[in-house]
Formats: structure tokens, sequence, C-alpha cells
């Protein structure tokens, strides 16, 4: 039996199903892997006994990734599976933010006792034009899993649409229109924009990557719209853009003390992957990355230690160490090996930044004299017996 302990609500009906073999406890003590989602975990007290850990959703900022690579904890997201419902609600927030259509529906709700509702409704709308997106100028930051959605979906409304992302992925090149425009520096990005949207992670490049400089280079009047994490803007710079009209309005998702005192705001409650769909996606994602992970060895989707994968475990045994990315680690664990006189089927030795997995599959079990020296090689942070 593996033990499963949820952080969060991982889905709004509370389903999730790991299948035969699993259950989920009470106490993070008696678990092996942890599924959740927003939860911030810096300042966790995490038991030693959590191999894993799936955050269901992109964003990983709420997770300490490299103090528990150190630990031997492999972290997983879910890439794109909520990248769909953190799209539509990007453009239903420009589309708000353009037509009076919030203001409009509150007018008809103040004036619903007034039995000439229908006639004056029609004298009150013309408070509430607004102007189209077709035609507009739109900066995409980020064009990864929800970026490239975004940046599509605006071309497909006949924007003009500018993209900057000077880390792209292959893939994510590919899926872009080729109307997208890509620009080389933020600055240019913002330079007349009439909508910036934000889709980067929170790490220290784009941390306050939203400031009075950029919010200068828009359009006067420009809507900005942050669905990526509150970290990204300078709040101080967008109160003040949105006082003196550089900024129209604000649409995120992140309701903090600031954002909620300014003017001409759109805020929701962190809701950008909030559709059935969505949760359904990061669950199974999350699940089955644990699964193979737990039962198997193999890591698909960590955000801090690199691809491996050997397929189902069907040798005798299978044993997995998780080390520091450093000279002589595979020499030191086959010479481990070697004085156990184990004969090794197959081996994979993968690495990403200062963490590496050596995975290994042998004809017997070893000794656990040959496990416990395995231990003890200086940068070894766990060895697992998957098997
Ligand atoms: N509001 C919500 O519910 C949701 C929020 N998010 C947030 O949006 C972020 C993006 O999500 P995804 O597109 O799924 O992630 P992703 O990892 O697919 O894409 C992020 C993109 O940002 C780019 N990037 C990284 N540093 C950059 C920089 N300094 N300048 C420009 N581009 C940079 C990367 O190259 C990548 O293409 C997440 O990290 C998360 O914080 C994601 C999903 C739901
Ligand atoms: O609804 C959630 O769990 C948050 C989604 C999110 O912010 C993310 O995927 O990064």
């Amino acid at each position: 039996m593996r033990y499963i302990k949820t952080i969060d609500d991982i889905t709004k009906d509370g389903n999730v199903e790991f299948g035969e073999g699993y259950e989920f406890v009470e106490r993070t003590e008696d678990a092996d892997a942890i599924l959740m989602r927003s939860t911030d975990l810096h300042g966790y007290e995490l038991p030693d006994g959590i191999r894993a850990i799936a955050r269901c959703g992109a964003g990983v900022n709420n997770i300490p990734v490299e103090e528990y690579a150190k630990r031997g904890v492999v972290v997983f997201n879910s890439p794109g599976a909520n990248a769909n419902a953190v799209k539509e609600i990007v453009i239903a927030m420009m589309i708000l933010s353009s037509r009076g259509i919030v203001q409009s529906m509150e007018w008809v709700r103040n004036n619903a006792g007034d039995p000439d509702i229908l006639v004056n409704a029609e004298k009150a709308k013309k408070a509430f034009v607004g102007h189209e997106l077709k035609g507009k100028r739109i900066g995409v930051i980020g064009l990864g899993n929800v970026g490239s959605k975004v940046a599509n979906a605006a071309v497909s409304l006949g924007m003009n649409v500018y993209g900057y992302d000077p880390f792209i992925s292959v893939e994510h090149a590919w899926a872009l229109s080729q109307d997208v425009q890509r620009v080389g520096t933020l600055e240019d990005l913002c330079r007349g924009c009439d909508y910036l949207t934000l889709h980067v992670p929170s790490k220290a490049d784009t941390v306050g990557m939203i400031s009075t400089e950029q919010l200068d280079l828009l359009a006067p009047g420009a809507v900005l719209v942050n669905f990526a994490r509150e970290t990204i803007v300078d709040e101080d710079a967008v109160d003040t853009a949105l006082h003196r009209g550089q900024l129209s309005w604000f649409a995120t998702d992140f309701a903090t003390p600031k954002t909620v005192l300014m003017p001409n705001t759109f805020i929701t409650t962190h809701s950008g992957a909030g559709t059935g769909e969505a949760e359904a996606n990061c669950a199974d994602m999350a699940i089955s990355e644990l699964k193979d992970y737990l039962e198997n060895g193999n890591i698909a989707h960590s955000v801090n230690y690199p691809a491996c994968s050997m397929g189902k475990a069907r040798a005798a045994s299978r044993i997995a160490c998780l080390h520091a990315n450093v000279p002589n680690m595979i020499g030191q664990i086959t010479r481990i090996l070697a004085d156990d006189n184990a004969n090794v089927q197959r081996m994979v030795n993968e690495s990403a930044g200062e963490n590496a997995y050596t995975m290994f599959d042998t004809d017997e079990h070893l000794d656990s004299s040959t496990i416990e020296a395995l231990k003890r090689i200086p940068a070894v942070y766990r060895v697992r017996v998957i098997k």
C-alpha cells in the first residue's frame, strides 16, 4: 500500500482517485507523497518520509523546490493542464475591460424598480460605450502553455499581437500563430500596447518586471492583465498608473491588500484555473506522475529533477539514487555494485541543473549493506529501493 496526503481542495467536488494500492492519509507523517495546489510550503515542516510532491497546476513558487531537491524530494507540476482555462478568463477580462459590461449590468440592477427601465436604459447606455479588441495592439509576456494560447486567441480576434519570451521552448514556438510578432526586449514589447498580459512564472528575473518604466511605454489608457502571479507587477506603480489614467483598467487574479484598494480593477479569487476541466486535467496529470514515480521511479514533468524513464519495473530489483550533479557519481555507484557482485541489467543517469538521477535494474536484490553503502556516498540525497 502507498499513502497519499492531499493538501488543498484538489477539485471542487473533492473527488481524486489513485486506484488500487493507494490510500489517503490525514497526517503528512504517514504519507509517501503529497498531492497539492496553492498552499505555501515555505516554512512547512516536511517529514522525511515524503518522497514526492505533485502540484496540480503550473506555478511552483509556493514550493521550495531546490531545498526539497537536496532532501531527495521530487517535485512535479502539471504543465499545460489548466492553460485553456486561463486563456479563456484572460480574454474575458480583456473584453470586460473594454465594453462597460459590468458597469452596464450594475446600472440595470440598481434601476430594477424603475417601471420605465427599458426606455431609460436606452438613455443610460452611452455611459457604457466601449471599444473593440479587433485592430488593437496586445503584448504577451511569456509564450509558454498559457501565453501561446492567449496570443493565438488574440490573433483570431483580429488583434495585432506581439510576444516576448527569451526562453521560449521549441514546442511553444511551433504552436504559435505566424501572425504573432516576436519582440526581443521587454521595452519594445510594451511600446504602444493597448493591452499587456503577463504569463511568466514568478522567479528572480520576473518579480517586479512590470513597473513605471514599462507602464509608461504603453498606449495611454492601456489595460493590464495579470493572471500570472501578484509578484510580477510593482503594485505601487500600477496604482499610480491607474490614478493618472495611463492604465484604464487592471484585471488581476490576485486580491492583495493593495490591489483591492485600487480604482478600475477587476479582481478575481485566483480563479484563472477555476474550471472543472482544468481541475480534472491537473489532477489526472499529477496523479499519474506520482504513481509512475512511486511505482517505477520514472520522472516526468519534475521541476527539480531531470526527466527519466526506464518503463515499468520488471527486473528483480530497481534502485533509484537522487544526488548532486557532480563528477564521479556513476563511478562511485558502480564500484559499490561491483563489490556486491551485482549484475546491472540497465542503468540510466540524467541531470538537470544542480541535481541528477541514477536509476538501475539488477538481476537480484541487493544486500542491505550495499544499499547502505550507496546512501553513504557524499552528495547522495536519497536512495530508493523501488522493487
Ligand atoms: N491564475 C492562475 O490560476 C494560473 C496562473 N498561472 C501562472 O502563469 C504562469 C505561466 O503559466 P504557463 O504558461 O502554464 O507556464 P509555462 O512554463 O508553460 O510558460 C512560462 C513561459 O514564461 C517564459 N519566461 C520565463 N521567464 C521569462 C522572462 N523573464 N521573460 C519572458 N518570458 C519568460 C518561459 O520561457 C515560458 O515559455 C505560471 O508560472 C503561473 O504562475 C498558471 C496557470 C494558472
Ligand atoms: O487553481 C490553482 O490551483 C492555481 C493554479 C495556478 O495558479 C497555477 O497553475 O499556477
